[in-house]
C-alpha cells in the first residue's frame, strides 16, 4: 500500500527536505502541497511553477481534499498556522503528523481529544532527530537524581518562536520527574532582565539564535561538585527525516494522538 502525504510548509527549509524524503519512501507518495499562497501553482524541485507539472498547490484542505483525500498531512509551518491546519485535518479524517513548534499545551489536550474520539492516529513530534530524542530521555532520567537543570537550546535566527519545542518537551519531561524548586541564590535579581533565562517551574531555560546554527541543545544538570552535560547537535535537517518517515508509518497504524517522537521508538 502506498501511503499519501500532503505537506503544508512544503517549500520552506524542512518542508523541502520532506519532499525528497518522503518521495524517495518506497511506501509513500507526496500527492500535494498546502500553503497559503500560490493556489494552481506546482511545487517542481523546489520551486513553485505554473506548469502543470510535480506536486500540486492548494491553498486550502477543503479544495485539496476534493481532488483526493491524502492519508496523512505533514505539517512544517509556523506556529501561528499549526493548529486551525491540524484541528481541519482531524476533522476531515486525515491523520496528523505535526512537526511545526509553537502549540500550547491546551491545544495539544484539544487536538489529542478530538483524536481519541474520532479514533485517527498522529502525532506531534517536537524533534524528528532521534539523537535529540534520546538526549531528552537522558536529561529526564538524569534528573531525577541531579535536580537542578537549566536548559540551553541554541538556533538559526530564521527561527521564529522560543523557548523552542525540543526545549518546551525537555522541560515537560524533566518536570515529571523533578521535585518543582527554585533555582540559584533565593535572593538572586536580574539587573538585565531576562539575564538568568525563562523560568519553568524553577527551571531555567536559554534560547540561542545565531547564523551558523541550526539545531542544537545542551541540558546542564549540577550537582555538588559535579556538572553533567548532554548535548545534542542537529547539523543538516537530514537528521530530522527518518523520524518523519517513522511517524508516517506508525501513525497510519494507530487510532490516538501521541505527543513526542518517544511514544513511538521501541
Ligand atoms: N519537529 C522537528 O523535528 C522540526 C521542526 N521544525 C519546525 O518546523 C517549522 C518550519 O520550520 P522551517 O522549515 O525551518 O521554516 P520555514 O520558514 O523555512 O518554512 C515554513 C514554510 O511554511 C510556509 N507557511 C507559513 N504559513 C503557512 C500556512 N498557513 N500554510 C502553509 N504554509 C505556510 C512558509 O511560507 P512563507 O515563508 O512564504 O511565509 C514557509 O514556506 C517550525 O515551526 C520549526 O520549528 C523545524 C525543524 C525540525
Ligand atoms: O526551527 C527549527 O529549526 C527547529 N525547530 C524545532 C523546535 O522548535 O524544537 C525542532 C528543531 O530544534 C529545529
Amino acid at each position: 500500500m502506498t501511503i499519501t502525504v500532503a505537506i503544508a510548509g512544503a517549500r520552506g527549509r524542512m518542508g523541502t527536505a520532506a519532499v525528497t524524503a518522503i518521495s524517495n519512501a518506497a511506501n509513500m507518495e507526496v500527492v500535494a502541497a498546502l500553503d497559503y499562497k500560490y493556489d494552481n501553482h506546482y511545487l517542481h524541485n523546489g520551486e513553485v511553477t505554473m506548469e502543470p507539472n510535480g506536486i500540486p498547490i492548494y491553498t486550502s484542505l477543503e479544495s485539496l481534499v476534493a481532488d483526493g483525500k491524502p492519508d496523512i498531512l505533514l505539517d512544517l509551518t509556523d506556529p501561528n498556522a499549526v493548529f486551525n491546519n491540524t484541528y481541519q485535518a482531524l476533522t476531515m479524517g486525515i491523520r496528523p503528523v505535526i512537526g511545526t513548534s509553537g502549540l500550547t499545551k491546551q491545544q495539544i489536550e484539544t487536538l489529542s481529544e478530538m483524536a481519541a474520539e474520532s479514533r485517527i492516529g498522529g502525532i506531534i513530534a517536537p524533534n524528528f532527530s532521534i539523537g535529540a530524542v534520546l538526549a531528552m530521555k537522558f536529561s529526564a532520567m538524569a534528573a531525577r537524581y541531579l535536580q537542578d537543570v537549566e536548559i540551553l537550546e541554541m538556533h538559526h535566527d530564521k527561527k521564529v518562536d522560543a523557548p523552542s519545542g525540543t526545549a518546551v518537551k525537555t522541560a515537560q519531561m524533566i518536570q515529571e520527574v523533578r521535585e518543582a524548586h527554585k533555582q540559584g541564590h533565593p535572593d538572586e535579581k536580574e539587573h538585565w532582565e531576562g539575564a538568568r533565562g525563562a523560568d519553568f517551574e524553577g527551571m531555567k531555560v536559554h534560547s540561542i539564535r545565531l547564523p551558523g546554527l541550526l539545531a542544537h541543545q545542551e541540558v546542564l544538570l549540577g550537582g555538588e561538585g559535579e556538572l553533567l552535560s548532554i548535548r545534542h547537535d542537529s547539523f543538516d535537517r537530514k537528521s530530522f527525516m527518518p523520524g518523519i518517515l517513522m511517524a508516517i508509518n506508525n501513525v497510519i497504524e494507530r487510532e490516538n494522538l501521541v505527543y513526542g517522537l518517544e511514544n513511538i521508538l521501541d
